[in-house]
């Protein structure tokens, strides 16, 4: 799950319900925020989660998982290739990578990635240089030729989760899906029920 402040509340404020509401994963992407008020907000994030046993991952900044002790970095094709993210982050840390077409599986591959992040799966407002929706196909194709577990990514809620995870998936990512909600506890275990009966 990637998190942004919303509504008026607080990225933690968020995380605390989403936790209580059954997410597994918890990923700090902040593109806007100085890096000080990143590394506060992040210690923070990092603390609950562990407290609960929720993966903390950091987006983009290999810099800011390794200050912060997370469990892993998620990088896209732009970003800091994921060998070289891996040689910073060191052992037992997580390396997440971004795919949206069978080339950039393979980049992802070859950098050795523990999980990839596939999508814009349906269409997104969140991100605006996400691209075109892809659909589930990719991650079908994917999970046919790759043990690797895959999460599905882009425009993904309780309403359409159950095809990502049919096509393959082994979770879902989402951001307005719980930060945008007027009850995140509530969107988060919804979520995680539909994800649960499909992954049956
Ligand atoms: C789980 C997951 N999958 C994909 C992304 C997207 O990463 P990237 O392509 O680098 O885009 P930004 O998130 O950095 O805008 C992700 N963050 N998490
Ligand atoms: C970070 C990211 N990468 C691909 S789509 C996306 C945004 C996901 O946000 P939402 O779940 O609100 O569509
Ligand atoms: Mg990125």
């Amino acid at each position: 799950m990637g998190l942004e402040d919303a509504g008026g509340r607080t990225a933690l404020e968020i995380a605390v319900e989403a936790i209580a509401g059954g997410v597994t994963m918890i990923q700090l992407r902040d593109k806007q925020a100085p890096l000080r008020q990143v590394l506060e907000q992040g210690a923070r994030l990092r603390d609950l989660c562990r407290g609960h046993g929720v993966a903390f991952i950091v987006n983009d900044r290999v810099d800011v998982a390794v200050l912060l002790d997370a469990d892993g970095v998620h990088v896209g094709q732009d970003d800091i290739p994921g060998a070289e993210a891996r040689r910073l982050l060191g052992s037992g840390k997580l390396v997440g990578i971004s795919a949206g077409t069978m080339e950039e599986a393979e980049w992802a591959m070859a950098n050795r990635a523990d999980y990839l992040g596939v999508g814009p799966v349906y269409a997104t407002a969140t991100k605006q240089d996400a691209g075109e929706a892809i659909g589930t196909d990719l991650i079908g194709a994917i999970t046919d030729r790759w043990k690797i577990p895959v999460v599905g990514i882009g425009g993904i809620g309780a309403d359409n989760a159950a095809p990502v995870i049919k096509a393959g998936a082994a979770g879902v990512a989402v951001v307005s899906a719980i930060t945008r909600q007027a009850n995140p506890m509530q969107a988060a275990r919804q979520l995680a029920d539909v994800v649960r009966q499909a992954l049956k």
